[in-house]
């Protein structure tokens, strides 16, 4: 197993997920976004940063990169994909991903720890963890409330696809432990497949015991152990 990290002009953490996968004994290597996906690839990450400088709006420009064909085949086949802040906004606008990330409620920037329920555990993604855990993971974005159709909603939550959301440090989902405004608390979803997921906060910064706080974040990526 070899993830490939996708790194467009811009990205800032795909150095960051190398190394936390690699922590983990997870061999990974970034891929420039122009240079395609192997072949056959094992599992793919898309990591955070400010791909093309959020023009538009964040991950709108990345989406729209012929790199995007191929992971949007390669998630069809059901290799593992995991957006990450960035890469989750580049998920939610190529499709991949149903609903939005938009400007927090804020309107600031805002980077500091959240605390996220864990809503489901029998995914890849959350194998580590027991149906609602609270971890801490930290969040580091401008644009990362989640918006959705009430519609569209409704149908995430009837086929069970919501991933995580923030709550406060006991587990409780309330309005203020919400940190950006996102719809029921969505901190991160589910494809139509459960091997594409996407999360605004950022599981490699939870990862190597020296960098972090917590390591909280060291479940989600052993999902490509
Ligand atoms: N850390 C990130 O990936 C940030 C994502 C994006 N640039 C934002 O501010 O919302």
């Amino acid at each position: 197993m070899t993830v490939s990290v996708v790194q467009f002009g811009g990205s800032n953490c795909d150095r960051d997920a190398v190394r936390a996968l690699r922590h983990l004994g997870i061999d990974a290597e970034r891929v420039w976004h122009e240079d395609g996906l192997p072949a056959e690839p094992d599992g793919i990450v898309l990591p955070g940063g400010f791909s093309y400088g959020d023009y538009l709006r964040a991950g709108a420009m990345a989406a729209r990169a012929p790199v995007m064909e191929e992971v949007r085949e390669a998630a069809e086949s059901g290799v593992p994909v995991l957006g990450v802040c960035n890469g989750a906004q580049i998920g939610s606008e190529s499709g991949l991903t149903p609903g939005a990330f938009t400007t927090n409620a804020s309107a600031r920037f805002q980077c500091e720890p959240v605390h996220l329920r864990v809503e489901r555990a029998d995914t890849p993604w959350t194998a580590a963890y027991d149906e609602g855990d609270t971890i801490e993971v930290p969040i580091a974005h401008g644009e990362g409330r989640f918006e959705i159709e009430a519609d569209a909603h409704d149908e995430l939550v009837a086929e069970n696809r919501v991933l995580f959301r923030y709550c406060d440090e006991t587990g409780a989902v309330t309005d203020a432990a919400n940190p950006n405004g996102s719809t029921d608390n969505v901190a991160g979803v589910l494809g139509e497949r459960e091997t594409v997921a996407v999360l605004m906060p950022h599981p490699e910064r939870a990862t190597l015991p020296d960098v972090a706080t917590s390591t909280d974040g060291a479940g989600m990526l052993e999902a490509f152990a």
